[in-house]
């Protein structure tokens, strides 16, 4: 083993005596200490789908680190649900989350001297929180993804969570009754696994992989296949491999991979997240990352999967099709790929796809061929604006028109909003501003997925549309555009918008416009007062005080520096 192991301020010397009498009691014996120690990060919770089959993995991951001759030192993380928690006060604590989860495993790796980590997470916020921990310990590591849960079935449809969402806009519009409702309810999520389409958790499953911290194909498993278990204990025997090099995160998390990660988001039509937790992650490793960088992106890549939200297949169809790896290899072959960016396993991206076909079998249209794609342009637009002028994240998947100039109705919270639409107050041409939940607004920045799917729900998807200083989640679609910043807490224009303010939303132009006199909009900035703090104590207060923009990925540790 490599004499520069970290584990060695633990067990090795005279004054080590008492460290390694309690190493002892929990499995080391006397040829142990000379081994790596390798921290498994369980989010193993039955709180959710999407983490209830970690601690089986963890298990794996454990039996594959002492076969390959390391000492395992498994410790949890915490995990929330986003499905579980949306719409409520709750989801303030998601993108929190975030941040405890990558303190977590940056808190016990260094606390323990760990020589390697190999986390395994499954719920949305657990990858970005593993990755940004990974790249500020930098030691050694591999991240394993819990998987993704199997589509539900009913009526001949491929359901999943977001299609119960989408049923309630469905039901408060008349369009289904409540027998339908409550067997969508029974029925769209089987079993265990995170989120089936490609929403967040399985689009930062694949960056992660296309960065290289996953192995390849494991991002689109199916969490209750027995390859992902097997594929856990390959991992756990990559790493020690990768102890062994010192194969370091900074050699896998370069710009190159972010390039990389933002390309492939583009052609498999993923979540709006991904900007946030990119610029996070990079931020987190010291490589300079802008928002800019996924419009410039954007623009050569093309949507290449036809993937729910807006889609019609599911993670399990494009691991069928070939997974990401197949997507990797046509943006390889197409030129848009870095084929030297290196992976955990010690190969580069061009040798880790050598094998893979130029092109999917044409039996299949999960995904699409190269010259008949479903966009021909990424799907995330970034928007500046006199209402955005640190930028705004546009999604126009799934909708006719990417140009707008509607009435704006202003809401304060997202249940204000949520509340307006199912009562059937909202027509075609409003554009909903939901306002005050921005990272400090929020606090915490929560998705909007229940006004968002109820607005698709009720059919007003081509013709209302909506813009928030929050966020969306993966499952939501339509002409929407979040993460306006700067944010209505610190006084961003989207607090200065008025009921009935004339809004334009063009994507094409990328710009997002509150129609209105610069002297107008001086005289309401002057009349302008900051809310007061909606938390003064607790994990909440504490955020508010230290999150940035989410224009810089909404980190916690920016104004440290
Ligand atoms: C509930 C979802 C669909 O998982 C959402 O939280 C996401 O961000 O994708
Ligand atoms: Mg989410």
């Amino acid at each position: 083993m490599p004499d520069n192991r970290r584990s060695q301020n633990i067990t090795q010397g005279i004054q080590r005596t008492p460290s390694r009498a309690m190493l002892r009691a929990v499995g080391f014996g006397d040829d142990d200490f000379t081994k790596p120690i390798v921290g498994v990060a369980n989010g193993y919770s039955t709180l959710t789908p999407c983490n209830k089959g970690l601690n089986d993995l963890a298990l794996r991951a454990e039996a594959g680190l002492k076969e390959a001759n390391a000492m395992p030192q498994v410790f949890g993380t915490i995990t929330v649900s986003d499905g579980i928690s949306m719409g409520t006060e709750g989801m303030k604590y998601s993108l929190v989350s975030r941040e405890v989860i990558a303190d977590s495993i940056e808190v016990v790796c260094n606390a323990q001297s760990m020589d390697g980590v190999l986390a395994i997470g499954g719920c949305d916020k657990n990858m970005p929180g593993a990755a940004i921990a990974i790249a500020r310990l930098n030691i050694p590591a591999v991240f394993v993804y819990g998987g993704t849960i199997k589509p539900g079935h009913h009526n001949g449809q491929d359901l999943t969570v977001v299609s119960a969402f989408e049923a309630v806009g469905q039901y408060s519009a008349g369009k289904i009754d409540k027998e339908e409702l409550t067997n969508i309810e029974r029925f769209s999520c089987p079993g265990a696994g995170s989120c089936g389409g490609m929403y967040t958790a399985n689009t930062m499953s694949s960056a992660l992989e296309v960065m290289g911290l996953s192995l390849p194909y494991s991002s689109t498993m199916a969490a209750e296949d027995a390859e992902k278990a097997e594929s856990t204990e390959k991992s756990a025997r990559v790493l020690v491999e990768a102890i062994k090099k010192q194969i370091l995160p900074s050699q896998l998390l370069t710009r190159k991979a972010f390039e990389n990660a933002i390309a492939v988001i583009m052609a498999i039509g993923g979540s709006t997240n991904a900007i946030l937790h990119l610029l996070a992650i990079a931020r987190s490793i010291g490589v300079d990352l802008s928002i800019d960088d996924f419009e410039t992106i954007r623009g050569k890549v093309p949507v290449l999967c036809d993937l729910k939200p807006s889609g019609r297949y599911v993670a399990t169809d494009l691991h069928r099709a070939g997974g990401i790896p197949q997507v990797m290899k046509m943006l390889l072959v197409n030129g848009l790929l870095h084929g030297d960016a290196l992976t955990v396993t010690g190969q580069t991206i061009a040798e880790v796809l050598a094998d893979v076909p130029d092109a999917p079998p044409t039996n299949q249209d999960v995904i699409r061929p190269w010259d008949n794609p479903m966009y021909a342009q990424g799907h995330l637009a970034i928007l500046k604006g006199n209402l955005a002028t640190e930028g705004a994240v546009a999604k126009i998947s799934g909708v006719k028109q990417s140009k707008m100039t509607g009435s704006a109705r202003v809401f304060e919270s997202e249940e204000d909003c949520l509340d307006a639409i199912l009562a059937g107050k909202i027509q075609a041409g409003d554009i909903l501003v939901v306002r005050y939940e921005g990272p400090k607004g929020g606090p915490g920045m929560r998705e909007m997925l229940a006004p968002t799917s109820a607005i698709i729900g009720a059919g007003l998807g081509d013709s209302v549309g909506l813009i928030t200083d929050g966020r969306f989640s993966g499952g939501t679609y339509g002409l929407v555009v979040g993460h306006v910043a700067p944010e209505a807490a610190v006084g961003g224009t989207i607090a200065l918008v008025q009921e009935g303010d004339s809004i334009t939303i063009d994507v094409a132009a990328r710009s997002l416009h509150l129609n209105c006199s610069e002297e107008e909009l001086a005289q309401r900035r002057a009349n302008w007062q900051p809310p007061k703090p909606r938390y003064t104590t607790g994990v909440l207060a504490k955020y508010v005080k230290l999150v940035s923009s989410s224009s810089l990925g909404a980190v916690t540790d920016l104004e440290l520096t």
